[in-house]
């Protein structure tokens, strides 16, 4: 059986810039029309009403739309806040405001990989459905047939081993026949101490200081896919 390749999105398949600079502000941007429009729908309210949770009884959706912004400001990974991004992200690709930046070495990977047999699945922050649109939309072109598996944090959060373990269950894979990619090093760490294999893609466009020696804390390390054989 062949070796399952596990991707990260942001920092490893494409770049951190895209994110911060072009969908974050985007969503930060749409929140408040966003709301006005869709908060009664019963699929976004449940993830308004989770925000309002921590806020008690008195949080209106002002308020809500002032949190969501503060957890796009400091990068928080909550669900709620990556499932309305993603609704918001759908209407952008949609409409053709952007494509979704992948790096070219990893638009090659990922085709090589999937000619040679090698099952690929996504594991990012972002929700699936963002996932899916990204991959979708971007700058090469659709490349979400060249996937057979997504998960986001509905499975866990990225520094917990126990996700990266029931990723192996729903994939049905070993842990030792799975090959995660990240440039986050936690997320590494994570994924094995549950079995799985690592690689640390340490990008200069996203990582200007190299990462070498204690700082990949025993994680092979790349700065590109073309350096990776699985
Ligand atoms: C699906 S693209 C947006 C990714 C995102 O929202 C994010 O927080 C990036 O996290 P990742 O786990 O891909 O580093
Ligand atoms: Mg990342």
């Amino acid at each position: 059986m062949q070796t399952t390749i596990l991707t990260d999105i942001e920092g490893t398949a494409g770049s951190i810039s895209f994110v911060r600079d072009v969908l974050f502000p985007y969503a930060r941007r749409e929140l408040p029309r966003f709301v006005r429009e869709h908060g009664s729908e019963p699929d976004v309210r449940r993830w308004l009403d989770q925000v309002a949770t921590g806020h008690g009884a008195m949080c209106d959706d002002a308020m809500i739309v002032e949190t969501l912004q503060g957890w796009i400001d400091e990068d928080r990974k909550d669900t709620a806040l990556k499932a309305l991004q993603g609704m918001m992200w759908t209407e952008g690709y949609a409409r053709a405001d952007f494509t979704a930046h992948v790096y070219p070495d990893a638009v090659d990977g990922l085709r090589r990989w999937h000619a040679a047999g090698h099952p690929l699945a996504v594991y990012s922050s972002g929700s699936v459905p963002a996932q899916k649109m990204f991959f979708g939309h971007s700058d090469a072109g659709d490349l979400l047939p060249l996937f057979d598996a997504f998960f986001d944090t509905e499975v866990g959060g990225k520094r917990e081993a126990a996700s990266y373990a029931r990723i192996a269950v729903e994939l049905g894979r070993a842990p030792d026949s799975i090959l995660f990619l990240s440039d986050v090093v936690a997320e590494l760490d994570a994924a094995r101490e549950a079995g799985l294999r690592t690689v640390l893609v340490d990008r200069l466009e996203d990582y200007p200081q190299p990462r070498t020696g204690d700082a990949c804390n025993g994680h092979p390390r790349v700065e590109s896919f073309d350096a990776i054989s699985p």
